[in-house]
Protein backbone atom coordinates (compact mmCIF):
# COMPACT_ATOMS: atom_id res chain seq x y z
CA UNK A 1 0.00 0.00 0.00
CA UNK A 2 1.13 3.51 -1.10
CA UNK A 3 2.37 5.18 2.02
CA UNK A 4 0.23 8.44 0.86
CA UNK A 5 -3.60 8.83 2.45
CA UNK A 6 -4.38 11.65 -0.28
CA UNK A 7 -2.43 13.03 -2.39
CA UNK A 8 -3.61 16.32 -4.14
CA UNK A 9 -1.49 17.60 -7.26
CA UNK A 10 -2.26 21.41 -8.30
CA UNK A 11 -5.47 21.19 -7.52
CA UNK A 12 -8.20 24.31 -7.58
CA UNK A 13 -11.60 25.06 -6.72
CA UNK A 14 -13.12 28.30 -8.15
CA UNK A 15 -16.84 29.25 -6.65
CA UNK A 16 -18.87 31.68 -9.04
CA UNK A 17 -19.08 34.94 -8.54
CA UNK A 18 -22.07 37.38 -7.73
CA UNK A 19 -24.22 38.29 -10.34
CA UNK A 20 -22.85 41.45 -11.51
CA UNK A 21 -19.22 39.49 -12.28
CA UNK A 22 -21.09 37.31 -13.86
CA UNK A 23 -18.90 34.51 -15.98
CA UNK A 24 -15.89 35.45 -13.27
CA UNK A 25 -15.06 32.61 -11.09
CA UNK A 26 -13.27 33.40 -7.59
CA UNK A 27 -10.09 30.72 -6.98
CA UNK A 28 -10.62 29.63 -3.61
CA UNK A 29 -7.93 27.29 -3.97
CA UNK A 30 -5.29 27.29 -6.23
CA UNK A 31 -2.33 24.91 -7.24
CA UNK A 32 -2.40 22.84 -4.14
CA UNK A 33 0.24 20.46 -3.75
CA UNK A 34 -0.05 17.94 -0.62
CA UNK A 35 1.27 14.72 0.14
CA UNK A 36 -1.03 13.64 3.14
CA UNK A 37 0.85 10.09 4.52
CA UNK A 38 -0.96 7.66 6.86
CA UNK A 39 -0.34 8.23 10.70
CA UNK A 40 0.35 12.29 9.44
CA UNK A 41 -0.87 15.21 11.79
CA UNK A 42 -1.24 17.90 9.71
CA UNK A 43 -2.25 21.30 10.55
CA UNK A 44 -3.67 23.97 8.57
CA UNK A 45 -3.61 27.82 9.22
CA UNK A 46 -4.39 31.04 7.00
CA UNK A 47 -6.23 33.99 7.91
CA UNK A 48 -10.34 34.17 7.48
CA UNK A 49 -10.93 33.44 3.90
CA UNK A 50 -7.61 31.79 3.33
CA UNK A 51 -9.25 28.61 1.87
CA UNK A 52 -8.73 26.34 5.06
CA UNK A 53 -12.72 24.92 5.11
CA UNK A 54 -12.56 24.51 1.14
CA UNK A 55 -9.10 22.12 1.10
CA UNK A 56 -10.94 20.32 4.30
CA UNK A 57 -13.91 20.04 1.68
CA UNK A 58 -11.98 18.67 -1.02
CA UNK A 59 -9.83 16.34 0.93
CA UNK A 60 -13.30 14.77 2.53
CA UNK A 61 -14.53 14.62 -1.26
CA UNK A 62 -17.36 17.03 -0.40
CA UNK A 63 -16.36 19.02 -3.41
CA UNK A 64 -14.62 18.18 -6.54
CA UNK A 65 -11.33 20.50 -7.80
CA UNK A 66 -12.04 22.64 -10.71
CA UNK A 67 -8.35 21.71 -11.70
CA UNK A 68 -5.56 19.51 -10.52
CA UNK A 69 -6.16 15.59 -9.91
CA UNK A 70 -6.54 14.08 -6.26
CA UNK A 71 -5.01 10.39 -5.48
CA UNK A 72 -6.55 8.47 -2.59
CA UNK A 73 -5.50 5.45 -0.54
CA UNK A 74 -7.44 5.21 2.33
CA UNK A 75 -10.38 3.46 3.49
CA UNK A 76 -13.43 5.97 5.57
CA UNK A 77 -12.95 9.37 5.86
CA UNK A 78 -14.86 11.86 8.03
CA UNK A 79 -15.35 15.98 7.87
CA UNK A 80 -15.90 17.27 11.88
CA UNK A 81 -16.89 20.67 11.28
CA UNK A 82 -19.76 23.01 12.93
CA UNK A 83 -22.20 22.72 10.11
CA UNK A 84 -21.93 18.88 9.66
CA UNK A 85 -25.08 18.28 7.24
CA UNK A 86 -27.25 16.15 9.74
CA UNK A 87 -30.42 15.74 8.31
CA UNK A 88 -32.78 17.62 10.71
CA UNK A 89 -35.43 15.41 11.07
CA UNK A 90 -33.97 12.14 11.88
CA UNK A 91 -32.97 11.69 14.97
CA UNK A 92 -29.07 11.78 16.70
CA UNK A 93 -29.26 7.68 16.20
CA UNK A 94 -30.41 7.75 12.78
CA UNK A 95 -27.68 10.37 11.77
CA UNK A 96 -24.85 8.68 13.19
CA UNK A 97 -26.11 5.34 11.02
CA UNK A 98 -26.30 7.50 8.32
CA UNK A 99 -23.39 9.15 8.57
CA UNK A 100 -21.38 6.29 9.08
CA UNK A 101 -22.82 4.51 6.27
CA UNK A 102 -22.13 7.69 3.99
CA UNK A 103 -18.10 7.15 5.57
CA UNK A 104 -17.93 3.59 3.88
CA UNK A 105 -18.53 1.87 7.35
CA UNK A 106 -20.81 -1.43 7.48
CA UNK A 107 -24.13 -1.23 9.34
CA UNK A 108 -22.90 -3.92 11.81
CA UNK A 109 -19.84 -2.21 12.47
CA UNK A 110 -21.55 1.25 13.33
CA UNK A 111 -24.54 -0.47 14.99
CA UNK A 112 -21.48 -1.69 17.44
CA UNK A 113 -20.22 1.70 18.25
CA UNK A 114 -23.98 3.44 18.69
CA UNK A 115 -24.30 2.64 22.66
CA UNK A 116 -20.83 4.19 22.81
CA UNK A 117 -21.34 6.79 20.48
CA UNK A 118 -24.93 7.87 22.57
CA UNK A 119 -22.80 8.00 26.00
CA UNK A 120 -19.88 9.92 24.86
CA UNK A 121 -22.18 12.61 23.45
CA UNK A 122 -23.79 12.65 26.54
CA UNK A 123 -27.47 13.61 24.77
CA UNK A 124 -29.31 11.23 27.23
CA UNK A 125 -32.75 10.61 25.61
CA UNK A 126 -32.36 13.45 22.84
CA UNK A 127 -30.19 10.87 21.26
CA UNK A 128 -33.60 9.22 19.84
CA UNK A 129 -35.38 12.92 19.24
CA UNK A 130 -35.06 14.55 15.85
CA UNK A 131 -32.17 16.90 16.17
CA UNK A 132 -34.08 20.09 14.99
CA UNK A 133 -34.74 19.30 18.85
CA UNK A 134 -31.18 19.76 19.60
CA UNK A 135 -29.36 23.34 20.64
CA UNK A 136 -26.21 23.77 17.97
CA UNK A 137 -23.94 22.71 21.21
CA UNK A 138 -25.96 19.37 20.87
CA UNK A 139 -25.77 18.99 17.15
CA UNK A 140 -21.67 19.56 17.80
CA UNK A 141 -21.45 17.23 20.44
CA UNK A 142 -23.29 14.19 17.90
CA UNK A 143 -20.58 15.16 15.57
CA UNK A 144 -17.77 15.08 17.76
CA UNK A 145 -19.02 11.83 19.77
CA UNK A 146 -19.22 9.90 15.93
CA UNK A 147 -15.98 10.97 14.90
CA UNK A 148 -14.34 10.12 18.04
CA UNK A 149 -16.20 6.53 18.70
CA UNK A 150 -15.93 5.45 14.36
CA UNK A 151 -12.50 6.15 14.17
CA UNK A 152 -12.45 6.85 10.13
CA UNK A 153 -8.71 6.27 8.83
CA UNK A 154 -8.29 10.06 7.99
CA UNK A 155 -9.99 12.48 10.28
CA UNK A 156 -10.70 15.90 9.56
CA UNK A 157 -11.47 18.64 11.70
CA UNK A 158 -12.68 22.18 11.45
CA UNK A 159 -12.19 24.79 14.36
CA UNK A 160 -14.40 22.67 16.42
CA UNK A 161 -12.12 21.46 19.45
CA UNK A 162 -14.40 23.93 22.04
CA UNK A 163 -17.84 22.37 21.37
CA UNK A 164 -20.18 21.83 24.16
CA UNK A 165 -19.82 23.18 27.80
CA UNK A 166 -17.33 23.02 30.04
CA UNK A 167 -17.00 19.18 31.23
CA UNK A 168 -17.54 17.95 27.63
CA UNK A 169 -14.75 20.21 26.41
CA UNK A 170 -12.90 18.70 29.01
CA UNK A 171 -13.72 15.15 27.68
CA UNK A 172 -13.12 15.92 23.82
CA UNK A 173 -9.69 17.42 24.36
CA UNK A 174 -9.22 14.14 26.15
CA UNK A 175 -10.81 12.01 23.50
CA UNK A 176 -8.62 14.24 20.56
CA UNK A 177 -5.27 14.09 22.42
CA UNK A 178 -5.64 10.20 21.97
CA UNK A 179 -6.14 10.82 18.61
CA UNK A 180 -3.41 12.86 18.15
CA UNK A 181 -1.17 10.23 19.96
CA UNK A 182 -2.46 7.12 17.40
CA UNK A 183 -1.67 6.31 13.93
CA UNK A 184 -4.59 8.03 12.52
CA UNK A 185 -3.99 10.23 10.18
CA UNK A 186 -5.36 13.59 11.10
CA UNK A 187 -5.73 17.19 9.45
CA UNK A 188 -7.00 19.96 11.74
CA UNK A 189 -7.54 23.39 10.84
CA UNK A 190 -7.80 26.21 13.67
CA UNK A 191 -6.47 29.88 14.61
CA UNK A 192 -5.58 28.51 18.17
CA UNK A 193 -1.11 28.52 17.34
CA UNK A 194 -0.54 26.46 20.81
CA UNK A 195 -3.07 24.03 19.85
CA UNK A 196 -1.38 23.55 16.78
CA UNK A 197 2.14 23.38 17.97
CA UNK A 198 0.98 20.95 20.49
CA UNK A 199 -0.71 18.55 18.31
CA UNK A 200 0.70 18.37 14.63
CA UNK A 201 3.96 17.65 13.61
CA UNK A 202 3.52 19.50 10.31
CA UNK A 203 2.18 22.76 9.50
CA UNK A 204 0.36 23.87 5.88
CA UNK A 205 -0.02 27.79 5.81
CA UNK A 206 -2.06 28.41 3.00
CA UNK A 207 -3.56 32.39 1.89
CA UNK A 208 -5.71 33.71 -0.63
CA UNK A 209 -5.95 30.05 -1.77
CA UNK A 210 -2.27 28.92 -2.46
CA UNK A 211 0.12 26.96 -0.20
CA UNK A 212 2.63 29.77 1.31
CA UNK A 213 4.88 26.98 3.63
CA UNK A 214 4.61 23.47 4.16
CA UNK A 215 7.14 22.44 6.93
CA UNK A 216 7.83 21.36 10.79
CA UNK A 217 5.16 23.32 12.98
CA UNK A 218 7.06 25.46 15.09
CA UNK A 219 8.72 27.01 11.87
CA UNK A 220 5.79 27.35 10.18
CA UNK A 221 4.64 29.05 12.63
CA UNK A 222 7.37 31.29 13.27
CA UNK A 223 7.26 33.02 9.49
CA UNK A 224 3.51 32.62 10.22
CA UNK A 225 3.18 35.06 12.78
CA UNK A 226 5.96 37.26 11.79
CA UNK A 227 3.99 37.71 8.70
CA UNK A 228 1.02 38.92 11.00
CA UNK A 229 3.27 41.26 12.75
CA UNK A 230 4.09 42.40 9.46
CA UNK A 231 0.05 43.01 8.52
CA UNK A 232 0.78 42.07 5.09
CA UNK A 233 -0.26 39.30 4.02
CA UNK A 234 1.57 37.46 1.05
CA UNK A 235 0.54 38.87 -2.04
CA UNK A 236 -0.93 36.68 -5.06
CA UNK A 237 -1.52 37.60 -8.32
CA UNK A 238 -5.20 36.75 -8.84
CA UNK A 239 -7.84 38.91 -8.68
CA UNK A 240 -9.83 39.25 -5.25
CA UNK A 241 -13.53 40.35 -4.82
CA UNK A 242 -13.09 44.55 -4.05
CA UNK A 243 -14.54 45.98 -0.94
CA UNK A 244 -17.59 47.47 -2.83
CA UNK A 245 -18.42 43.88 -4.10
CA UNK A 246 -21.55 42.58 -3.14
CA UNK A 247 -20.99 39.32 -0.76
N1 LIG B 1 -19.83 28.14 -1.46
C1 LIG B 1 -19.07 29.22 -1.72
N2 LIG B 1 -19.40 30.08 -2.71
C2 LIG B 1 -18.65 31.16 -2.97
N3 LIG B 1 -17.51 31.46 -2.31
C3 LIG B 1 -17.14 30.64 -1.31
C4 LIG B 1 -17.89 29.49 -0.96
N4 LIG B 1 -17.26 28.86 0.08
C5 LIG B 1 -16.16 29.61 0.35
N5 LIG B 1 -16.09 30.67 -0.47
C6 LIG B 1 -15.03 31.68 -0.49
O1 LIG B 1 -13.80 31.00 -0.61
C7 LIG B 1 -12.82 31.64 0.21
C8 LIG B 1 -12.24 30.62 1.17
O2 LIG B 1 -13.24 30.27 2.12
P1 LIG B 1 -12.92 29.26 3.30
O3 LIG B 1 -14.20 29.07 4.06
O4 LIG B 1 -12.27 28.06 2.74
O5 LIG B 1 -11.87 30.09 4.15
P2 LIG B 1 -11.24 29.78 5.59
O6 LIG B 1 -9.77 29.88 5.45
O7 LIG B 1 -11.78 28.49 6.12
O8 LIG B 1 -11.78 30.99 6.44
P3 LIG B 1 -12.10 31.14 8.03
O9 LIG B 1 -10.79 31.10 8.76
O10 LIG B 1 -12.72 32.49 8.09
O11 LIG B 1 -13.04 30.04 8.40
C9 LIG B 1 -13.49 32.81 0.90
O12 LIG B 1 -13.21 33.97 0.16
C10 LIG B 1 -14.97 32.47 0.79
O13 LIG B 1 -15.74 33.65 0.70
Amino acid sequence: MSDSAIRLCGVGVAFPMQRRLMGQRFWALDHIDLDLKHGNKLGVIGRNGAGKSTLLRVLAGAIEPDRGEIIRCHGSIQLLAINLGFVHYLTGRDNAILSGLLQGFDRRTIESKLERIAEFSGLGRFFDQPINTYSSGMVSRLGFSLAMQLEPDVLLIDETLSVGDAEFREKSSKALREKFDSDQTVVLVSHNDSTLSRLCDRLLWVEHGRSIMLGPADEVLESYRRSNADEQPPSRDLPLPSEDDEL
